[in-house]
């Protein structure tokens, strides 16, 4: 099923209430009903975006040696070049951080490669504070209450992708592995190559590109805070075929710090039970990126949502 596309210009121009109001909850529902959507008229402007992709394909395309040589130097927050070496493929990624944590490493070989990739970091960032708010309304939260909960911007991310072709026996498999992205909102931005495929009841539906359109996706924090009503919907990417596809995944994330357990408004006070034991987002967090990071760890050791689910016979307890 074709995921929903919601019009933006309404929230980007402030213009009359009726529409924003009608932007609002179409985006609402699509997080309850799919976790998975596009947006159109997103304020993103177009020369910005495709500077951006233009920048990202050079810096990859670079030699290895001078690639290597932007490996990260904060521990704190790995900005920087890597590369998988796992059976999913050799995907490589530039993440770019908060500008002013200085964290960034980018390459001089690359002219503005710094500045572009960063402006579009601060366009994503307020695109995700405008979504959060929208979410925040539709689901009568009050005032500011998602934004004042997650205000640290310190840890959001931009990953910047490369799947590289494989073999045409192998073209079709599975280039990135399904999961559930860990944050509250994320932003995705592909080129003109498919791949990307979203679960709903059980099926894999392909997200085609679409010029013009970002792809947002909810997290697991909004799905547990929450209780399951909005859903951080299962995604994976299938290998390209004869050519690189180049992604950008922008993640509105969370402090590690905060507690998530879903807040009393969609569970004791309309009589449903918490669905998830409380935990600190960090939990969460620590042991996606160890897998994603280190290609030998287990799968039984990967935490995602479910690991904190309350089993429903316990429930009523
Ligand atoms: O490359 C894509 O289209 C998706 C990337 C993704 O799901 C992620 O980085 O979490
Ligand atoms: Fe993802």
């Amino acid at each position: 099923m074709e995921i929903p596309v919601v019009d933006l210009a309404s929230i980007i121009k402030h213009s009359n209430e009726e529409d924003r109001k009608k932007a609002v909850n179409e985006f609402g529902k699509a997080c309850l009903e799919f976790g998975f959507l596009r947006i159109i008229n997103h304020g993103l402007p177009d020369e910005l975006i495709n500077r951006s992709r233009e920048l990202a394909k050079q810096f990859f395309d670079r030699p290895n040696d001078e690639k290597l040589e932007c490996k990260p130097v904060s521990t704190i927050l790995p900005a920087g070049y890597g590369k998988m070496h796992g059976s999913f493929g050799c995907n490589e990624w530039l993440m770019v951080c908060e500008p002013i944590l200085g964290f960034n490493v980018f390459p001089s070989s690359v002219p503005h490669v710094r500045e572009t990739l960063e402006e579009i970091f601060v366009h994503l960032q307020k695109l995700g504070a405008m979504v959060e708010n929208m979410v925040n309304e539709y689901l009568d939260l009050p005032s500011n209450f998602l934004s004042q909960f997650n205000d640290d911007r310190s840890k959001d991310v931009l990953m910047c992708w490369r799947y590289p072709p494989v073999a045409a026996e192998d073209a079709n498999k599975i280039g990135r592995e399904e999961h559930q992205d860990t944050n509250c909102f994320t932003f995705l931005l592909q080129d003109d190559a498919d791949g990307l495929e979203y679960e709903k009841d059980g099926s894999w539906i392909p997200v085609l590109p679409m010029e013009g359109t970002l792809v947002v996706n909810v997290g697991s924090t909004i799905q547990a805070l929450t209780n399951k009503k909005m859903i951080a919907a299962r995604h994976r990417v299938r290998k390209p075929k004869g050519r690189n596809r180049h992604s950008f995944a922008f993640f509105y994330n969370i402090g590690g710090e905060k507690w998530i357990e879903p807040l009393p408004k969609f569970a004791e006070e309309i009589g449903e039970a918490p669905k998830y034991k409380g935990f600190f987002y960090k939990e969460l967090l620590q042991a996606r990126l160890k897998k994603e990071r280190n290609p030998l760890t287990l799968r039984e050791e990967v935490l995602d949502l479910d690991h904190f689910a309350i089993p429903v016979e316990d429930y009523n307890d």
